[in-house]
């Protein structure tokens, strides 16, 4: 077996804590990442050994193909209806758990799937954690119909807001444009800080095109952090009771 990295070991730590949070007969969404991967492996395991009775969805075709593959049975968000808890990963989180997801353009049927969720857990390494949003680029994911006009509408808006960050969309090594999994593209934004976080994603989400935007608000409950030394620490949102 091939040694783990430390930022590995410190997300397989984290995404072995969260799948203690896992109970049978729980509805669960499957999030999406290399954290997320760790989590799939670990859950496939307890499915296997311990013969837990789980209905899950997926936040991704590669996460569904990879949870297949180890033997596990995904079904369709509709299927399921409403899930007890989602665990997931996030490119960057802040005290509120506020965060930034999307880094693997899966952040449609991420939001929707934690939406539809009792309870989002976010796994994630130190490195995730931030005072402020936004030294990683936000993905914003939009229809490819008018992607052109939609983008120079976000660089107004920036501009009106008084941000830097001009939208680039994202392309496969081909140059072609990046396609998610519902056929849209993604625009990434480089923005650095992002102050308002809630007033970025409403207007975001008001401008024609743009399906959906990779900031996660209010809808995360619980961080699990791993550490390179494989210990953890739990985050919750400021003021949130356990
Ligand atoms: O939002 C995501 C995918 O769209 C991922 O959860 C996020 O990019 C973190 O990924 P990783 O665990 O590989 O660092």
């Amino acid at each position: 077996m091939t040694e783990l990295s430390p930022s590995d070991i410190a997300k397989d730590a984290a995404a072995a804590a969260a799948v203690r949070l896992v109970e049978n007969g729980m509805r669960l969404g499957l999030g999406t990442g290399s954290t997320a991967a760790f989590m799939v492996r670990r859950l496939a395991a307890f499915v296997k050994e311990d013969g837990l009775q789980l209905r899950c969805a997926a936040t991704s075709k590669a996460t569904a193909d990879l949870a297949e593959s180890l033997g596990m049975k995904v079904e369709t968000l509709d299927d399921i209806g409403w899930l007890d808890l989602t665990i997931d990963g996030a490119d960057e989180l802040d005290p509120d758990l506020n965060l930034i997801k999307g880094g693997g353009a899966a952040l449609l049927r991420e939001k929707i799937v934690a939406s539809a969720s009792d309870r989002m857990v976010v796994m994630a390494d130190g490195s995730k954690v931030v005072e402020t949003l936004g030294a990683f680029h936000l993905p914003v994911e939009v229809i490819p119909f008018g992607w052109q006009t939609t983008k120079q509408l976000i660089d107004r808006m920036l501009t009106l807001m008084d941000l830097d960050g001009r939208p680039i969309l994202q392309r496969k090594r081909d140059d072609a444009p990046l396609l998610t999994d519902e056929g849209n593209y993604i625009l990434d934004l480089s923005l650095e800080a992002i102050p308002e976080p809630a007033r970025l994603s409403a207007a975001l989400n008001a401008i024609p095109g743009v399906v959906e935007n990779g900031l996660f608000i209010g809808l995360c409950d619980l961080a699990i952090i791993g550490k390179p030394d494989g210990e953890v620490v739990e985050l919750r949102p400021e003021g949130a009771e356990e």
